[in-house]
């Protein structure tokens, strides 16, 4: 597609242009009909031959009669002491007057330019000077150009070209030598000092300045542009600072200028009454000003034409590898229909010495390369053009006339055999260049002998073919209007062994011969109006030709790009759909593959739930037969406490009844039991005594029984001793009361401190009873926590449609919360299932935060599998889009292929038609390499194709 697009760009872009295929110039030469150029040559005035025949100079008024706006001049180049020496002067024409020459043809020189030998013998060529050997560079320049320059400062435009083959002494005219500075160095010197001090801006006194835009125009600079003008071109002269000693000797040897200020205005005026009438309407004010009222602004620009390409010789080169780069440039048409090189650099100049070294500059970019007969020959034409634009009003300067002085040094023709033959490095590019070259002067002596035809036949005027060649269109502005053409036809007497230089003369003498009469600017207004309806006739019929060979091309190519179109859309079509099957088959297994990866997981992650909810379910359980066993001991406990708190009771109720009877019994009633109990063992004690006394009597004397009073007295004595008795024992009653006071005391103590306990068990008691409250509150709690814990875990069950397990737990849990209902006094116990239910409380957290961890775990690995995929999709997108452009550039390829076998057909063609040509020979071989490193080059893009689709699949 886009190779399309560049073919209707080319197509576009050619067709102002619209330049033919170059020709080969011996070909041309083979086919140009010199006869005819040789009947015209009869029919004209100067057809000298003729006239020797009839022994008269016919031609004299008509040479005579040549035309102010064109001239033709020769100068003969003196022969060099090695040529003298290798006796190469051929004596092949003789000056026979300051206007005229006679060639002569030698006698050994092979037939050349089809002419008869009566015809070759000798004919005589006039000229509007002939300057000889000994004619200074000086002389040349007062001769040729001083003229030109006059009326360059009059507003009118001129030409200076030279002409000839190849080390004529072209370039030895135009530019000259440090010594010798040739016509442009002493135009340049003249110029500025004419010009003086009347520059509208110089760097040292910056102003407004005038730029030439395109051929004709000039648009004001403002202050800051000029200066950056100016900067630029010192900016080029510090680059090349070795052209300063050349550019001083140049301008200290031209002190030969003339000032033609004294009588500007009045040549002006007569210039534009006589001679200039189309221009008069432009220029008409400036010829009437005053000289002194003008003001000046001097551009100059430099460009080569090297093998039809427009180069900018003031560019600075960028050395880009072994060659330079430089910028191909564009010649385009601008309001006026004048032709003008667009991008070129023109930069203004305040003096000779600047402009000089800038045309030094120029030169040392200009393409020279090594021939045979010159070893610095130019091998383009190079365009060195001085632009002045003229203010007429110094205080206010708000308009610029443009003119231009454009110097064109002409590479020199060369025979293609010569060119290629001769050199021993680069001879291809030798060939290709004098190929170039010549073909530009042959379309430049076909535009002038078009313009001779046009004069002289105004009926059947044909189209100028200024169009065909680069030159041609840039020094076409100079053969109309106001423009002067100089030529400068430099020949030397040193001929070639082989002739061509005799056929190349010849030709520059018909050219000289046809210029002379190309007076094209002397038709009457009405010959001119209707020369020029028939060629914008011609031309529209060309452009209708052109058009209709575009429209053809067009739909061809439209064509072309349809079928091509419809062929990658097939193939894209069918790649995209392999592509779409195989990602939709890449697509299914992934899927599947993530399908059975993600069931992995959900099973693993149920398996493992379940595992977790069986081991929580035997933790519970085991929690719960702990909590049994620990419940049965707290039971049991209960019981003792229940035993102890019964005797404790009981002991309470005993001390109580001690209590009640210690307080029932008097205490005197006591003493008196103890009393009596006392007497009794006191009367024991008497009996005891008297017996013992009544056996210790009868003992020792048989006494007589007692009487009465002896009784009375022992009984008084036993009364006395019983009252000591009695006394003692009422001491000990007395002291047995104490301590049964005393008792009574601590009993009292005892039975206080009994009733504290009791009151202390009681509270106790109590507190039991509410915390057995507080634990049966607990435990309902529990139960309801468990109850919760087990419609969750059903859930849960029911979740992972694990309903066994969960109905499981759930019984357990229901055991758990039945036996916990039933723990009703244990605080510990309750503590402990508390903490229990906490464990599991967390359990549970742990494992909600092990499922979220896992749902997270999914979440990511589902992100990363889309990850992957996009990633997937990116690479096919890729993959595509390389492949698209590898099969863009696969059409390009085979475009070029196409194109290349076009050639080489035309190119075998051309070999069948002319089969000793090695040029075209060599021109095979180039398109053969060239379609070999095509091919190749398609070979390996087809490997990085296949390469990619690899990459392709394994990604
Ligand atoms: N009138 C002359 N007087 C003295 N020497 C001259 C004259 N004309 C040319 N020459 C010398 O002849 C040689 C070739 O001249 P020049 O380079 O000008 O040829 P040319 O026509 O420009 O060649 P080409 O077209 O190959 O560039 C140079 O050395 C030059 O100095």
């Amino acid at each position: 597609m886009d190779q399309v697009k560049n073919t209707l760009a080319e197509l576009q872009n050619k067709r102002p242009n619209a330049p033919q295929p170059q020709p080969d110039v011996d070909k041309l030469e083979a086919e140009l009909p010199l006869q005819s150029i040789r009947q015209k040559l009869r029919f004209s005035s100067l057809d000298v031959s003729r006239s020797e025949q009839t022994g008269s100079v016919a031609s004299a008024s008509t040479a005579h009669a040549v035309s102010d706006r064109m001239k033709i001049y020769l100068r003969v180049r003196p022969l060099t002491e090695a040529e003298l020496a290798a006796g190469e002067e051929k004596h092949c024409f003789t000056i026979d007057g300051p206007k005229s020459i006679v060639a002569n043809a030698s006698a050994d020189a092979p037939p050349a330019g089809h002419l008869r030998d009566s015809e070759r013998l000798s004919h005589r060529f006039a000229f509007s000077r002939v300057f000889n050997e000994s004619v200074s560079q000086s002389q040349m320049f007062d001769g040729t150009v001083a003229d030109l320059v006059k009326q360059l400062l009059q507003g009118h435009s001129g030409l200076v070209f030279s002409y000839g083959v190849t080390s004529a002494g072209k370039t030895h005219t135009i530019q000259g030598s440090g010594d010798q500075p040739g016509i442009l160095p002493r135009a340049l010197k003249s110029l500025f000092d004419n010009i003086g001090d009347r520059l509208l801006s110089t760097p040292a006194q910056p102003g407004c300045l005038f730029r030439p835009d395109s051929f004709s125009q000039a648009v004001q600079l403002s202050r800051g542009d000029a200066e950056a003008a100016f900067k630029k071109t010192k900016a080029l002269l510090q680059s090349y600072e070795a052209g300063e000693a050349v550019a001083t000797a140049w301008c200290n040897n031209s002190r030969d200028s003339v000032i033609f200020d004294s009588r500007l205005s009045s040549d002006a005026a007569v210039d534009s009454s006589t001679t200039c009438e189309s221009d008069s309407e432009v220029i008409g004010d400036a010829s009437s000003v005053p000289s002194s009222q003008k003001r000046f602004c001097v551009w100059v620009s430099y460009a080569e034409i090297y093998n039809e390409v427009v180069y900018d010789l003031l560019e600075p080169i960028v050395q880009r590898g072994r060659k330079p780069s430089r910028t191909a440039l564009d010649v385009r048409w601008d309001k006026t229909g004048k032709f003008y090189i667009k991008g070129l650099r023109c930069l203004p100049v305040c003096s000779a010495q600047d402009a000089c070294r800038l045309v030094l500059l120029g030169k040392q970019n200009q393409s020279v390369a090594a021939t045979v007969l010159n070893q610095q020959s130019s091998r383009s034409h190079s365009l060195f053009a001085v632009r002045l634009v003229t203010c007429l009003d110094k205080e206010a300067p708000n308009f610029g006339l443009v003119s231009s002085l454009t110097f064109c040094d002409l590479a020199g023709s060369e025979s293609q055999r010569t060119a290629r033959y001769g050199a021993n490095i680069g001879a291809n590019d030798r060939a290709r260049e004098a190929c170039s070259i010549n073909s530009s002067l042959l379309t430049l002596r076909r535009c002038i002998e078009t313009l001779q035809h046009n004069q002289q036949n105004p009926k059947s005027a044909r189209l100028v073919p200024f169009r065909e060649s680069k030159l041609t269109q840039l020094i076409q502005p100079y053969f109309s209007g106001s423009g002067r053409a100089t030529m400068i036809v430099n020949i030397s007497r040193c001929a070639n062994s082989d002739g061509e230089d005799e056929q190349q003369y010849e030709v520059t003498y018909v050219d000289a011969n046809e210029f002379e009469m190309a007076d094209i600017a002397q038709c009457s207004k009405e010959e001119m109006l209707k020369l020029i309806g028939d060629l914008r006739q011609t031309v529209q019929q060309q452009e209708e030709e052109m058009e209709e060979r575009e429209m053809r091309i067009r739909r061809e190519l439209i064509a072309e790009r349809d079928r091509l179109m419809s062929e990658v859309e097939e193939r894209f079509e069918q790649q995209l759909q392999e592509q779409k099957e195989l990602q939709e088959e890449r697509h299914d297994t992934r899927l599947r593959e993530y399908l059975d990866t993600s069931q992995r997981i959900s099973d693993n992650l149920k398996k493992r739930m379940v595992e977790a909810h069986k081991r929580k379910l035997a933790e519970l359980q085991a929690k719960i037969d702990r909590l049994e066993e620990q419940l049965g001991e707290a039971r049991s406990e209960a019981e003792q406490q229940d035993e102890q708190l019964e005797n404790l009771n009981n002991k309470v109720e005993k001390l109580e009844m001690e209590l009640a009877a210690a307080q029932s019994v008097s205490t005197k009633e006591a003493i008196e039991a103890e009393v009596n109990i006392r007497v009794r063992r006191i009367g024991d004690m008497h009996r005891r005594l008297a017996e013992s006394a009544d056996i210790s009597s009868l003992a020792r004397s048989h006494p007589p029984p007692p009487t009465n009073q002896h009784r009375s007295a022992m009984r008084a004595t036993l009364l006395k001793n019983d009252s000591f008795l009695v006394h003692e024992l009422e001491a000990e009653l007395v002291e047995e009361q104490e301590n049964r006071e005393r008792q009574v005391g601590a009993m009292t103590a005892t039975l206080a401190c009994s009733q504290e306990m009791l009151d202390g068990l009681r509270m106790e008691r109590e507190l039991l009873a509410e915390e057995l409250k507080t634990a049966r509150l607990t435990v309902e709690e529990q139960a309801e926590t468990i109850s919760q814990l087990r419609s969750r875990i059903e859930a849960l069950g029911h979740a992972e449609q694990g309903s066994e397990p969960a109905a499981k737990s759930a019984d357990a849990i229901d055991n758990e919360a039945y036996t916990a209902k039933n723990i009703e006094s244990d605080q510990s116990c309750c503590q402990m299932a508390n903490e229990h239910l906490k464990e599991a409380a967390k359990a549970d957290v742990d494992l909600e935060e092990r499922v979220e961890c896992l749902v997270q775990k999914l979440r990511e690995e589902m992100a990363d599998s889309k990850a992957k995929d996009a990633k997937l999709e990116e690479m096919n997108e890729q993959v595509l889009r390389i492949s698209s452009q590898a099969e863009a550039q696969l059409q390009q390829l085979n475009q070029q292929l196409l194109e290349l076998k076009d050639q080489l057909e035309s190119s075998q063609s051309g070999v069948d038609a002319s089969s000793k040509s090695s040029d075209l020979v060599e021109k095979l071989r180039q398109s053969e390499a060239k379609l070999e490193s095509i091919s190749a080059e398609s070979s390996a893009k087809d490997e990085q194709l296949l390469e990619l689709r690899r990459r392709l699949d394994e990604a």
